[in-house]
């Protein structure tokens, strides 16, 4: 079983990219932005949980995330693998999976992120709001919120993984070709 994480700040290209890597390496995608919105949106337990944090650009709470994470996991028992889109976010996220994968004989293959500047992600982010209509993309309060959160709290996964020798990164700067080529490239090697 092949385990990629999809690192990276808000708009650095995570799902755009997921969707090529899902097909080639017939990996299970889980997205947790997405699994949130498709909460919200059908109004769920969950949602209903998530809504004021996700409004506000803030993270929802682990234990609400990791739950649902693990959920969604046992639900791909055949799977060659998962790619992790959004998941783990915090370091107490990146110790629950890493507790949790071994429970089902696996674990954290690579990791790896997209860079880019702010600059660039944020008029990326607020090019997105004007057509996905995903409120937290289209105010430039609640985005500077979830860098803010991606600053403290996600940054450190990177020195996390780094120590476990499983961190790679990409530049997210190029066309989606171009970028897809470099993950695929790093997957190959490992
Ligand atoms: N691993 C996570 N932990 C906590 N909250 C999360 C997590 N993943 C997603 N969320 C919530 O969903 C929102 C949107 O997620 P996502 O679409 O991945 O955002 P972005 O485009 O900012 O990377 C986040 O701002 C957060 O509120």
């Amino acid at each position: 079983m092949i385990n990629i994480v999809l690192f990276g700040k808000p708009g650095a290209g995570k799902g755009t990219q997921a969707e090529f890597l899902k097909e080639k390496y017939k990996l299970t995608h889980l997205s947790t932005g997405d699994i949130f919105r498709f909460n919200l949106k059908n109004d769920t337990d969950l949602g209903k949980k998530a809504r004021v944090f996700m409004d506000n650009g803030e993270l929802v709470p682990c234990e609400v995330t990791t739950a649902m994470l693990i959920d969604e996991v046992k639900k791909h028992p055949d799977t060659a693998g998962f790619l992790f889109d959004g998941y783990p976010r915090t370091l107490d996220q990146a110790e629950a999976l890493d507790k949790f994968l071994p429970t089902i004989g696996s674990s954290v293959t690579a990791t790896i992120a997209l860079e880019a500047d702010d600059e660039i992600l944020v008029a990326r982010l607020l090019e997105r709001g004007k057509t996905s209509g995903r409120p937290d993309d289209q105010d430039e309060e609640k985005i500077r919120v979830r860098y803010q959160e991606y600053n403290e709290k996600t940054a450190p996964l990177i020195g996390y993984y780094k120590e476990q020798n499983k961190f790679y990164a990409v530049n997210g700067i190029g066309t989606i070709e171009e970028i897809t080529e470099r993950l695929t490239s790093v997957i190959d090697n490992l």
